[in-house]
């Protein structure tokens, strides 16, 4: 499993052992906050458990020795269907924060999602770019200064807006409470023009500054009718980043989203919500084909992506895992990352005796027989 094959640890060769430098390197309360999910983290666990159960049906002797891992999308082919995911507050995580991260992703010529709440302007991350960038909006209390940051977005050059859905308040994260998590003062959520709250840097034990900046600062009665709008005022591609179910998924088509991405949040939302990659086939039918069907969620192989690939996905997203790279590394830690995850993905695919991703169907995977070990969550969170 996942973490069983952790070894050298100067020279990282899988993601696992990113994570344990990373671990060694980071202030623990910074740690726990990347790391960490909600209440018990069942759907932390879940996330990573959820792959563990498909196994994979390579076809031999397929006579094809190249692989084509690009995918078109939203009218522009990406290199690879691996996305690097919004994370907020990479301060945190590296003194250059998501300049780092820009600039990482752009060296392994992949796409990267920006958070709302990143601690560089969304304006210095697209002049640091050189591949392709989506902006993720948090819908905030204030509708105007949510269509700010759209504008901002569009004429920043953002290819993709990714509204998340799964946040009307924050998650209860109990390592913050315990921790009393507040981001340090140095850190800004920088693409809010104004002063910061002060509680979002007021550490408390059994409080969580971020979640109190959150309560204050979002939307917490999000509804269609503000993703609606949203649509109609953009001419961007708008994804919804947080649907679990049948019926979300049907809704969103109707709407006329362009893309859904199928996500829990990295377990830090809804403890007990599904695992991701559980629930992707029944978005997949809800959607209908009218939206394409994004993941994330506990991807941390390149046998992961295939899995995904093979129940309904056309990319997906990577979220901690670059964390551990920018933490470790800095932008070349963010690189060699995305460039394991990719050789991982190719060499799979070559060896299921596939050759394009866009080829891959349900008959790549079968469910795995019951084995009696089950899973258990390693204490990283990873
Ligand atoms: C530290 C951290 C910060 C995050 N910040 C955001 C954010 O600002 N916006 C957002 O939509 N999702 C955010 N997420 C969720 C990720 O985009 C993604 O859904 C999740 O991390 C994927 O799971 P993985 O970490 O197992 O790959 C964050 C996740 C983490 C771990
Ligand atoms: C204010 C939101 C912080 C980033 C986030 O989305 C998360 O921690 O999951």
């Amino acid at each position: 499993m996942f973490e069983h094959n952790v070894g050298a640890e100067s020279n990282p060769v899988n993601l696992a052992e990113y994570a344990r430098l990373a671990r060694k390197r980071a202030e623990p309360s910074a740690w726990d906050f990347i790391a960490g999910g909600s209440d018990d983290e069942r759907t932390l666990a879940a996330n990573r458990a959820a792959f563990e159960r498909w196994t994979l049906r390579p076809r031999i002797l397929s006579g094809r020795d190249t692989v084509d891992v690009s995918v078109p999308l939203f009218g522009r082919t990406l290199a690879s269907p691996l996305l690097v995911a919004p994370i907020g507050y990479q301060g945190l995580a590296h003194p250059a924060a998501e300049v780092a991260t820009v600039q990482g992703a752009g060296a392994a010529h992949t796409a990267m999602v920006v958070s709302t709440m990143s601690n560089r302007t969304l304006e210095d991350l697209a002049r640091a770019a050189s591949a392709p960038l989506w902006f993720q909006l948090y819908c905030l209390k204030d509708p105007e200064l949510t269509l700010s940051l759209v504008r901002r977005a569009e004429s920043a050059g953002y290819e993709a807006l990714v509204i998340t859905v799964d946040m009307p308040r924050m998650g209860r994260r109990e390592r913050d409470l315990r921790n009393g998590f507040a981001l340090p003062a140095h850190l800004r959520p920088s693409n809010l023009l104004m002063e910061a709250s002060p509680e979002l840097h007021r550490s408390q034990q059994g409080t969580s500054g971020v979640a109190l900046h959150v309560g204050q600062l979002f939307d917490a009665a999000l509804s269609w009718s503000t993703v609606e709008r949203l649509k109609q005022q953009t001419a961007l591609p708008v994804l919804l980043k947080g649907v679990l179910t049948r019926e979300d998924a049907q809704r969103a088509a109707s709407v006329g989203i362009d893309g859904i991405i199928v996500s829990n949040h990295g377990g830090r939302q809804l403890d007990g919500a599904p695992a991701s990659l559980d629930v992707l086939p029944e978005v997949v039918e809800g959607a209908g084909g009218r939206c394409r069907i994004l993941l994330d969620g506990g991807i941390r192989r390149g046998t992961d992506v295939l899995k995904a690939r093979a129940l309904g996905a056309d990319a997906v997203l990577i979220g901690r895992p670059i964390m551990w790279g920018l933490i470790a590394r800095g932008a070349e830690g963010v690189t060699d990352v995305l460039r394991l995850l990719r050789a991982e993905l190719e060499q799979a695919l070559a060896l299921c005796g596939q050759s394009r991703w866009t080829e891959i169907d349900r008959s790549l995977v079968a469910l795995a027989p019951p084995c009696g070990g089950g899973w258990s969550a390693p204490e990283e969170g990873l």
